[in-house]
């Protein structure tokens, strides 16, 4: 579907060159969910741009379904763009415009005929939970229905990709999950392939089903989301999978250093990053070794890929017996970090 082959993008800075983007080499199928995760300067924005030739490239080629994009004229380029949507960070909408105007927008602009325009755009306003919002302005929205909007907008001339650049990061949890679910329901429904950047790893978790991880313009690890989760090799990805514990951290730590130091035995964190391990384990060590694991404190959630998070526990027995604990905790893939 994309293909990316050798692609790089250098800027000169005075007498420096930043090579934003270095020698990708990328395969995106149809219908995937493909998301890119970095740190900020790791060259996401600079890709993203790429793909639709927002950037152009310094050498290197994108094969979108067999249309080398590097080499379409400008008029070849404005049509194959109509293919490409694309939702931003801030959204970028046009304040004067109603959310119905909005979306109609690409539409004019590829001169839909106008009683087309209106039944095309109501079914996008349908489709992004957005009915009876028709007439209001962006500045009457919430960040939530500003991304649906965005959404609506980038889906209105059937685009086969939909490109989003950090969709969620101006959001709340419980809306980035709400947009999230909707992108998985709209892939879902029109088979559009997506492609993703992002410095969060939740939303890479919930959403992609591919992953590559950026760092100083290319990529240094790129699998399957779930395996790339459960064996992150590099420490830039393990520093991201360990995200995924940290939100409720703090009050871990704020508990364990509230309590009394146990007279036997050690206050751990247990994190927990997916794959085979399963809470059980738990149960498991307490009855292979003479301790007893009281729990303290528990973030966990669970996915089709395992369990994740974080939980704050008491390994109470002899010194001897929670250093094996301890290691048969390690050796099962459980991240144990003793207070
Ligand atoms: N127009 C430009 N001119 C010069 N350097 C640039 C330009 N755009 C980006 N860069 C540099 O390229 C590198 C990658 O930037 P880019 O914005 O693509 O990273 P990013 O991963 O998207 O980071 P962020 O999330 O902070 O935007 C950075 O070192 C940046 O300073």
């Amino acid at each position: 579907m994309i293909e990316i082959r050798q692609l790089s993008k250098h800027y000169k800075n005075g007498s420096n060159e930043v090579h934003a983007v270095n020698d990708l080499n990328i395969n995106i199928k149809k219908g995937e969910i493909f998301g890119v995760i970095g740190f900020s300067g790791a060259g996401k924005s600079t890709f993203i741009r790429l793909l639709n030739r927002l950037e152009e490239p310094s050498t290197g080629r994108i094969v979108l379904n067999e249309k080398d994009m590097t080499t379409l004229s400008s008029r070849e380029l404005r049509k194959t763009r109509q293919k490409i949507g694309m939702i931003f960070q801030h959204f970028h909408l046009l304040w004067s415009r109603t959310v119905f105007e909005n979306i109609s927008l690409p539409l004019e602009i590829a001169k839909v005929p106008k009683r087309e325009r209106k039944q095309r755009v109501q079914r996008l306003i349908d489709l992004v939970g957005l009915s009876g919002k028709e007439n209001s302005y962006p500045s009457q929205l919430s960040g939530g229905q500003k991304q649906r909007v965005g959404i609506a907008r980038a889906l209105a001339n059937h685009p086969e990709v939909l490109l989003c650049d950090e969709p969620t990061s101006a959001l709340d949890p419980q809306t980035t999950d709400d947009i999230l679910e909707l992108l998985v329901d709209i892939n879902k429904k029109l088979g559009i392939t997506i492609v993703l950047i992002t410095h969060e790893m939740h939303v890479i978790q919930k959403i992609c089903h591919r992953v590559a991880v950026m760092e100083n313009g290319s990529i240094i690890e790129e699998g399957k989301a779930k395996d790339v989760f459960q064996n992150p090799v590099k420490q830039t990805t393990r520093r991201f999978v360990q995200q995924l514990a940290r939100p409720h951290e703090s009050e871990e730590d704020y508990l364990s250093e509230q309590m009394e130091r146990p007279e036997k035995g050690k206050i751990a964190r247990l994190r927990f990053f997916g794959g085979d391990v399963s809470g059980t384990m738990i149960s498991e060590t307490a009855k292979t070794f003479d301790i007893q694991i009281n729990l303290l404190k528990a973030h966990l959630s669970q996915d089709e890929s395992g369990v994740f998070g974080s939980m704050m526990v008491h390994l109470d027995g002899t010194d001897n017996e929670v250093e094996k604990a301890i290691e048969y905790l390690t050796d099962s893939g459980i991240d144990v970090e003793v207070k």
